[in-house]
C-alpha cells in the first residue's frame, strides 16, 4: 500500500449462520432456539479479506446480496463511495421490512443498517494493509480496554421441550439476583442492566432494588423496551430515584420520553425512538433523552457512529451502547469503536455471555474486570474460524428460522400474549 495503489474488492461473501440462543424473556415476547447472523467477507485483489457481521433476516439478506454485486471493484478505502452505492441499490430494491430487530425499532435507515457490516469489513481490509488496528483508523484508543455491562434477562429455563441451559430459570427477583452474581463472577462487571418490559412493573422495581442490595457499587439500568405508559414510567422512575444510572426506553415516542423524562431524576437513555440521524433534531429540541445508545449495526458502521457520538457531545447527551445476539466479530468492531469514542462514559451492553458457539478463533477477546482488553493486532483483529463458519451455516440451513420472531414464538406456547407497547 506504500505506493498509494488502491486496493481493489474482488468479490464479497454473505453467509448466515445460527447460534444457540437461551429463551430469554423481552417485552416482545421470547428468544427462539436460534438467534440468526450474516457473516461479510470481503476479499481484495491483494489478498487481503474483511470481516463484518449483521443481521440476518431474509429481506437483510437479499439487500446484502445486492450490494456485495454493486460493489466489486471498489477500492477498499473508500467508504463514501460505499454509502453512495448502497443508497442506489436500496432505491432500487426497496427499503422497508426486515430490520432483524424484533419490533424494538422501527424507523432506522435502512441504508445506514446495510452499510454497516461492509464499513466494518472495509476498515478491516485498512487496517491489515497498513499494519494498524481498526481503532487506530477511527482516531485512536483513549482507552486500552472496554467496559461492558452483565445484560440480564428474565428468562424460562429451557426451550419448551428441550433440556435446561446452564443458566436456568429466572422468574423473580432471587433467580435475577443469582443471575447476576454468577455473570459478575465469570466477566468482573461493574455495571447491570436488566431487560424489563417482563413482569408486572412492581416486580421490576423489586428486582432492581434486590439487586442494589446484593450489589451496593454496581452502576443498574432497566430496560423495559417502551411497554409502560407515561403514567407507569414516572412512577417506575420515581421509585427508583437514586438507584439506577439510568433508565432505558420506558415509554414510546420521543414525546412521550421527554413527558417522562420531565418526571423523574434520572436521566433517561434509548435505543428505541432515537435510531437515526433524523430523530436527533426533535429528541433535542424535546429534551426526550439524556442518553443515546449507539449501535454501529444501524447507525451505518463506525465512523457514523463516531458521527452521532460528536453530535451527542454538543447538544450534552450522554452516549451509551446498545447490543443485540451477536458473535465475535461484533464484539471486536464494538471494541474498537467504544475504545476511540472518548465520550462513550457508560459501559457498554453486550449479549456475550449468553452464547456458547462463535464463528472466530478463541483466544482474540476475553474479559478482564469487565472490559474487553482493546485488540492490537491490524485490523478488527479477530481471524474467522472456516470450520466454525461452515457448522453455524449448516445448522443455519437445518434451523429453518428465516426471520427474528420473538412474538411468533412466544405465542406457540402462550396463545394470549400481545406484544402491544405501552401496555402497563
Ligand atoms: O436494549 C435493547 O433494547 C435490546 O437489547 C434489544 C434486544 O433485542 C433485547 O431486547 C433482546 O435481545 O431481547
Ligand atoms: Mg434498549
Amino acid at each position: 500500500m506504500s505506493d498509494g495503489a488502491p486496493l481493489r474488492i474482488t468479490d464479497v461473501t454473505v453467509t448466515p449462520v445460527a447460534f444457540r440462543d437461551p429463551a430469554l424473556l423481552n417485552s416482545v415476547g421470547v428468544h427462539e432456539p436460534f438467534a440468526l447472523r450474516s457473516i461479510v467477507r470481503i476479499h481484495t485483489d491483494a489478498g487481503l479479506t474483511g470481516l463484518g457481521e449483521t443481521y440476518a433476516d431474509e429481506r437483510h439478506l437479499e439487500r446484502l446480496a445486492a450490494v456485495g454485486h454493486e460493489i466489486a471493484g471498489l477500492d477498499a478505502f473508500a467508504t463514501e463511495e460505499l454509502h453512495q452505492r448502497v443508497k442506489r441499490v436500496i432505491d432500487r430494491v426497496g427499503g422497508s421490512g426486515g430490520s432483524g430487530l424484533t419490533g424494538m425499532i422501527t424507523t432506522s435507515s435502512t441504508v445506514d443498517r446495510v452499510v454497516s457490516p461492509f464499513e466494518v469489513a472495509l476498515l478491516d481490509i485498512q487496517g491489515k494493509a497498513i499494519g494498524r488496528p481498526v481503532s487506530d483508523l477511527l482516531g485512536g484508543a483513549v482507552r486500552s480496554a472496554v467496559p461492558f455491562s452483565a445484560y440480564l434477562f428474565y428468562k424460562w429455563a429451557a426451550h419448551p421441550g428441550q433440556e435446561p441451559d446452564e443458566w436456568g430459570e429466572a422468574l423473580d427477583p432471587d433467580a435475577i439476583v443469582a443471575q447476576a452474581r454468577r455473570m459478575v463472577d465469570g466477566y468482573g462487571f461493574t455495571a447491570i442492566k436488566l431487560k424489563g418490559g417482563v413482569r408486572p412493573p412492581e416486580e421490576e422495581i423489586e428486582a432492581i432494588r434486590a439487586l442494589r442490595r446484593a450489589f451496593p457499587g454496581h452502576p443498574l439500568r432497566l430496560d423495559p423496551n417502551a411497554v409502560w405508559t407515561v403514567e407507569t414510567s414516572a412512577r417506575v422512575g420515581r421509585a427508583l430515584g437514586g438507584v439506577l444510572e439510568y433508565l432505558e426506553d420506558p415509554t414510546p415516542g420521543i414525546d412521550g420520553m421527554a413527558a417522562v423524562a420531565r418526571e423523574v431524576p434520572m436521566p433517561l437513555a434509548t435505543n428505541m425512538c432515537v435510531v437515526a440521524f433524523d430523530e436527533l433534531a426533535p429528541a433535542v429540541a424535546a429534551d426526550a433523552v439524556q442518553v443515546v445508545l449507539s449501535d454501529h449495526h444501524y447507525w451505518g458502521g463506525l465512523r457514523r457512529s463516531k458521527l452521532l457520538s460528536g453530535i451527542c457531545d454538543t447538544f450534552g447527551m450522554g452516549l451509551s451502547m446498545h447490543s443485540n445476539s451477536h458473535l465475535g466479530i461484533s464484539l471486536a468492531a464494538m471494541t474498537h469503536l467504544a475504545a476511540a469514542t472518548p465520550n462513550l462514559t457508560y459501559a457498554c451492553d453486550t449479549h456475550w455471555p449468553w452464547k456458547t458457539e462463535d464463528v472466530i478463533v478463541d483466544g482474540a477477546l476475553t474479559f478482564v474486570d469487565g472490559a474487553v482488553p482493546v485488540p492490537r493486532a491490524p485490523g478488527l483483529g479477530v481471524e474467522l474460524d472456516p470450520d466454525a463458519l461452515a457448522r453455524l451455516h449448516e445448522q443455519y440451513v437445518r434451523c429453518g428460522l428465516r426471520n427474528r420472531d420473538d412474538t411468533g414464538y412466544m405465542r406457540r406456547f402462550v396463545p394470549s400474549f400481545r406484544a402491544d407497547l405501552a401496555r402497563w
